[in-house]
C-alpha cells in the first residue's frame, strides 16, 4: 500500500485540483497513517479547500485513553485546515481501510457543521457495494441541526493576555500556546485555550480548542495540537517532552486536568505540562 512518508501542510502528493470528482481518485489511493493502535480501523478524509487546495485528514486513537479522546479523520482535516489558514472547505470525501466508513458519522457531520456555510460543503457518498458515488450536501445528511454560531474557519483572534509568565522557561512555547489560544473557537463557554507542544528535536507543534454546538463533538486543544505534530512527521508521541497550555483563569471550562490526563499517558514519562493563565 502506498503512504506518504508523512502528511503535509498542502499535501504533496495531492496539491491542488480542479474537479472535486478528482477527490474519488484520492481517497482510492487509500493512503492512510497508521495512527489507529486501538481498532486498526484506517479512516482517511481528504477535503477540497476554496483554494483549490487538497487537505488530508486520518483518525488518530490515543492508547490508553477512553475512545472519545480519539480524533476522527474528518476532525483531523478540519484542524489541518485551520493550520493552514484556509477558510472554507467546499468537498469532503471519507474512507477506510476495511471500506466500513464512507461517510462521515453522526458525530463528524455535527462537527462540521460550524464551519461557515457549512450547509453547503459537498460530501462524496461512496457505495461500492451498489457502485454508487455522488455529492451530496450536507445539510441533507444532518437535516435539523444545531449550530448556532458557525464560522469555525474563519481567522480570529480572541485578543487574549497572559496575566503573568512566571517560571516559564521556554518563551517560544509560551508565546506558541498564547497565539493558539487567540485562534480558538470557543463561542459557546467562552473559555478559549491553547496548547503548544515541544519534541526531542525541540520542534514547536500548536493547536486550539474547537467547540460544537452540541458539546461532545468539540476537540480539545491537546488533539488540535497532536494534528500539527502528525501533519508535521511525528509519529510517536513519546516523543512529545514538554507542553505548555494557556487558558483563562477561573474558567468554567478548564483544559488543565484533562490536557495533563492525555499527556501523562501518551508522552514522554517525564513531559512537563506548564499552564499560564489570561483574561
Ligand atoms: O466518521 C468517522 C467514524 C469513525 N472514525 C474513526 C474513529 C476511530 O478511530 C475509528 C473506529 O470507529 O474510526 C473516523 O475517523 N471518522
Ligand atoms: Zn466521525
Amino acid at each position: 500500500m502506498a503512504q506518504p512518508s508523512k502528511f503535509v501542510l498542502i499535501n504533496e502528493p495531492y496539491g491542488v485540483v480542479s474537479d472535486p470528482m478528482d477527490l474519488v481518485s484520492l481517497i482510492d489511493r487509500k493512503v492512510y497513517l497508521r495512527m489507529a493502535p486501538i481498532s486498526g480501523r484506517h479512516v482517511g478524509a481528504v477535503g477540497l479547500g476554496f483554494s483549490r487546495k487538497v487537505f488530508l485528514g486520518i483518525n488518530v486513537e490515543l492508547p490508553g485513553l477512553p475512545l472519545h479522546h480519539s480524533i476522527h479523520a474528518e476532525q483531523f482535516l478540519v484542524v489541518n485546515l485551520m493550520l493552514n489558514s484556509e477558510q472554507n472547505l467546499t468537498h469532503l470525501a471519507v474512507s477506510s481501510s476495511d471500506s466500513v466508513f464512507h461517510a462521515p458519522c453522526g458525530h463528524c457531520r455535527q462537527f462540521l457543521q460550524e464551519i461557515t456555510e457549512a450547509s453547503i460543503i459537498q460530501v462524496l457518498i461512496k457505495d461500492p457495494a451498489l457502485g454508487i458515488q455522488e455529492f451530496v450536501t450536507l445539510k441533507s445528511l444532518l437535516p435539523r441541526h444545531s449550530n448556532l454560531l458557525p464560522d469555525l474557519l474563519q481567522a480570529r483572534d480572541n485578543k487574549l493576555l497572559l496575566l503573568s509568565s512566571e517560571g516559564c522557561e521556554d518563551l517560544v512555547l509560551l508565546r506558541t500556546a498564547l497565539a493558539a489560544a487567540n485562534r480558538s473557537f470557543a463561542p459557546y463557554s467562552k473559555c478559549p485555550s491553547g496548547v503548544a507542544l515541544k519534541d526531542r528535536e525541540g520542534k514547536v507543534y500548536r493547536g486550539w480548542y474547537i467547540e460544537s454546538a452540541a458539546y461532545n463533538p468539540s476537540l480539545g486543544p491537546v488533539q488540535a495540537a497532536l494534528v500539527d505534530f502528525v501533519i508535521s512527521g511525528g509519529t510517536k508521541f513519546e516523543d512529545i517532552v514538554e507542553a505548555v497550555l494557556v487558558e483563562k483563569r477561573d474558567a468554567v471550562v478548564s483544559q488543565e486536568k484533562t490536557a495533563k490526563m492525555i499527556l501523562e499517558t501518551i508522552a514522554d514519562p517525564k513531559c512537563a505540562v506548564k499552564v499560564f493563565h489570561c483574561v
